[in-house]
């Protein structure tokens, strides 16, 4: 084997168990290079196992995982070719953020000036000559990521970069990796929460009790998504009956009084309303649907549900020369009943409050 030179990273039939503990199973999915790609899974599902065995960290108990080719531990100078950030990076308390990132510099053969590039990078080049000892938590996050990037390397593995960063933190991080990405390099991110990166990445790994539940474009998980436009009205039922006039069938009452259209575009509503004279006083797209749909996957992992065995693992191992499988047979999974057609989950969906997700829009 040979290192091939793609940045790509493979996961092959991974698994990894903890005594009794079984922390990933038969885990694969491919992540491409010029891509962000998020690996996503409530608490404990086995994303920080993953990236340290992707890492040569932890031994897996089978399977294997290749960076360009080879596993970590054979690729020669590995953080010339692959920056990492794990959670909870210490920092020796006397050394300055400078001489922090020199040491690390002259660690993997790189001149000390690289220390001052990467400080510039990650906009922490004036706290150059401070300790990271006094560093808020977005500082630390920044100064590991910019150890990760000393070596310029070609793949980034960053586990819940954003924990810590404030808004501004978040946005700058967002537009970091989309760049870094751009220029074709591979980014793969963790996070427990969709929202969290949804801005961001292009492709998507969703695991769940450390098995693949979906792997492929953020678009296409959404394209497998029914639309669903909500529409307040001052008289709902006219509105029910301009919509099934005007073809739509799946219409479906909300708990606040608005009236659901699925398999609709906001357009599309908002021409009919218009041609029928209604008086409408807001039309919306659901943008929870993405993440109901992230919490069906994750099969309730995050209200503590009992485990039950995943109905779509494992059903597509990465494809030969990379690319990405679709959804799993019978996506979507099964809507709720119609009744109660848009129940919250336990514990409520994971929206983006005030600090989270990574800020604006694209
Ligand atoms: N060294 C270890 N010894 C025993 N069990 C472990 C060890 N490392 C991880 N585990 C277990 O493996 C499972 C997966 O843990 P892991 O940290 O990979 O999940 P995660 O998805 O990164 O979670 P989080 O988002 O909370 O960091 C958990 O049940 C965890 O307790």
């Amino acid at each position: 084997m040979q290192n091939n030179g793609s940045g790509r990273i493979v996961v092959q039939n991974l698994s990894k168990t903890f005594g009794p503990v079984s922390a990933v199973q038969n885990l694969s999915f491919v992540v491409e290079p010029g891509s962000v790609t998020g690996f996503l899974g409530p608490n404990g599902a086995g994303k920080t196992t993953t990236l340290r065995m992707i890492l040569g960290l932890v031994t897996p108990t089978a399977g294997v995982a290749t960076v360009s080719g080879l596993p970590y531990d054979q690729l020669g100078n590995p953080a010339r070719i692959v920056g990492a950030v794990l959670e909870n990076e210490g920092f020796h308390p006397k050394r300055t953020a400078r001489n922090h990132l020199r040491v690390y510099a002259s660690a993997i053969g790189v001149p000390d000036q690289r220390a001052d590039e990467v400080l510039g990078l990650v906009g922490l080049s004036a706290a150059a000559e401070r300790k990271p000892g006094g560093f808020s938590l977005g500082m630390r996050q920044r100064l590991a990521l910019a150890t990760a990037l000393l070596g310029n390397p070609q793949v980034l593995v960053l586990d819940e970069p954003a924990n810590g960063l404030d808004p501004e933190g978040i946005l700058w991080l967002r537009n970091f990796l989309r760049a870094y990405a751009r220029e074709g390099r591979t980014v793969l991110v963790s996070s427990h929460l969709l929202s969290e990166v949804e801005q961001t990445i292009d492709q998507v790994v969703i695991i769940s009790h450390g098995v693949t539940r979906y792997y492929g474009s953020l678009e296409q998980l959404r394209g497998s998504q029914q639309s669903r436009v909500l529409v307040q009205a001052a008289d709902p039922n006219a509105l029910v009956k301009a919509l099934q006039e005007g073809g739509f069938g799946q219409i479906e009452p909300t708990p606040d009084g608005r009236v659901a259209v699925l398999g609709a575009t906001r357009q599309q509503i908002g021409d009919l309303v218009a041609k029928s004279g209604l008086a409408v006083y807001g039309i919306e797209e659901d943008r929870a649907d993405l993440e109901k749909l992230f919490f069906q996957l994750t099969n309730g992992q995050y209200a503590g549900a009992p485990y039950q065995q995943p109905q779509y693992q494992q059903q597509y191992p990465p494809q030969q020369g990379g690319g990405w499988g679709p959804p799993p047979p019978g996506y979507p999974p099964q809507q709720p009943p119609q009744q109660q057609p848009y129940q919250t989950p336990p514990g409520g969906y994971q929206q983006p409050g005030p600090h989270q997700g990574w800020g604006g829009q694209r």
